[in-house]
């Protein structure tokens, strides 16, 4: 520590007294460039709809955290400067958010995760309303599962993605993927504080959740009824409600219901993680540190999935995720029956990521594009546990 640190608490008071004026006096300066960059995007020949830049915060974000000098850590640095350009952003513009509600979801905490606390939140009671408020511009964005590392694929959330809705009120293409944002899932059983020396009648979650939790059900709760709901959230009001129902779901759901948590971090994986995407209506310029989504329908011929992998091989273009999923949409099970969804590293301007699409394609039933967006940058209120 350097020598002229001051000795007694009053004079290290009196340092940090000084020193948080100067961050205020900074962080105003920062609120006005935001308030000018406002003014510029206003003014641009080819306004965007909304002023949020995903690509520019991930690079913001990427910044703090290679130049962070400590004590603190990275993840909570970048938190900081996470819920410093939510309020700048908020100041030029402010954002309406879509995700799963009620109060208390894991999607809740994503949608904070991703976009702060400076963005408002508009609870939908299930992932296909969430795109649909995305597509009819009733929200700025939208932040719904994908995949856990548990369970697999979030199929309402690739089903959207990939054909649309059910109902043909929006089509794929309406809606594309600007971000991912990852969570460590901790699952906690919750109750009412007079049901807590009860043995429930029913436990209550989102499908997602009893599956992330199985193995410990069967231990510690066997022949009790496993129900699944529409979400979390949901699943603690009914824990609320009602002294016979246990619920599975966050602590924040713990928190916004005012239940007690009669057993912490019940999933079966301690690395239990899901990945959530950002949605929304526009296409997102490259950062630097880009992945694109794809979803295509392959001809089914032996050694077909090999020839459509090979021209990203050949060009060193990283392979992140793949999956098939059965196509469900008469335009893609026509003559193809599955889909693939691929994620590969790169943006879909960058002219290498251009040229083995075009390779790709003579391989491909359809090919779409979800979505080029920015790398996840972990930003994180607490240091992750895993
Ligand atoms: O650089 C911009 O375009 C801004 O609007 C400024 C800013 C920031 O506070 O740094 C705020 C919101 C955007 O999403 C990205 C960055």
């Amino acid at each position: 520590m350097p020598g002229d640190w001051p000795a007694t608490l009053p004079a290290v008071r009196a340092r940090i007294d000084a020193l948080d004026s100067e961050l205020l006096r900074l962080i105003s300066q920062r609120a006005r460039l935001a308030e000018r960059v406002a003014e510029i995007k206003r003014a641009s020949a080819e306004p965007t709809g909304s002023f949020y830049r995903p690509e520019r915060e991930a690079q913001v974000l990427s910044g703090i955290r290679a130049k962070n000098p400590g004590p603190l850590a990275d993840d909570t640095v970048a938190w900081l400067f996470r819920e410093i350009m939510s309020a700048c952003l908020a100041h030029e513009q402010p954002l309406t958010v879509s995700c799963l509600g009620p109060v208390g979801t894991f999607s809740e905490q994503a949608a904070v995760r991703a976009f702060g606390h400076g963005a408002r939140l508009a609870l939908e009671p299930g992932i296909p309303e969430v795109f649909r408020a995305v597509a009819a511009g009733a929200v700025d964005f939208g932040v719904v599962p994908v995949e856990n590392s548990t369970e697999g694929s979030v199929s309402q959330t690739l089903d959207a993605l990939a054909f649309g809705s059910a109902g043909s009120t929006w089509s794929a293409g309406d809606v594309l993927i600007c971000g991912e944002v990852s969570l460590k899932i901790d699952q906690q059983l919750l109750a009412r504080g007079d049901a807590l020396d009860t043995t429930p009648k029913r436990i209550v979650s989102h499908a997602q959740s009893l599956a992330q939790c199985r193995e410990w059900l069967d231990v510690h709760y066997p022949g009790v009824e496993r129900i699944a709901v529409q979400s979390n959230g949901e699943a603690a009001r009914m824990a609320a409600e009602s002294p016979d129902v246990y619920a599975i779901g966050p602590q924040l759901a713990a928190e916004r219901h005012e239940l007690q948590v009669v057993a912490a971090n019940i999933q079966d994986s301690v690395f239990n993680t899901t990945r959530f995407v950002v949605i929304g209506r526009e296409a997102v310029p490259p950062s630097g540190q880009d992945k694109t989504s794809l979803v295509l329908s392959i001809n089914n011929e032996p050694g077909t999935l090999a020839k459509l992998l090979a021209p990203l091989a050949e060009a060193g273009i990283d392979v992140t995720r793949i999956e098939s999923r059965p196509a469900r949409d008469r335009a893609w099970n026509r003559k193809w029956d599955y889909v693939f969804f691929i994620d590969i590293e790169g943006h879909q301007d960058d002219p290498q990521i251009q040229a083995a699409l075009s390779r790709m394609l003579p391989f491909c039933g359809r090919l779409g594009v979800l979505g080029s967006y920015p790398r996840a940058v972990s930003a994180a209120p607490t240091a992750p546990t895993a």
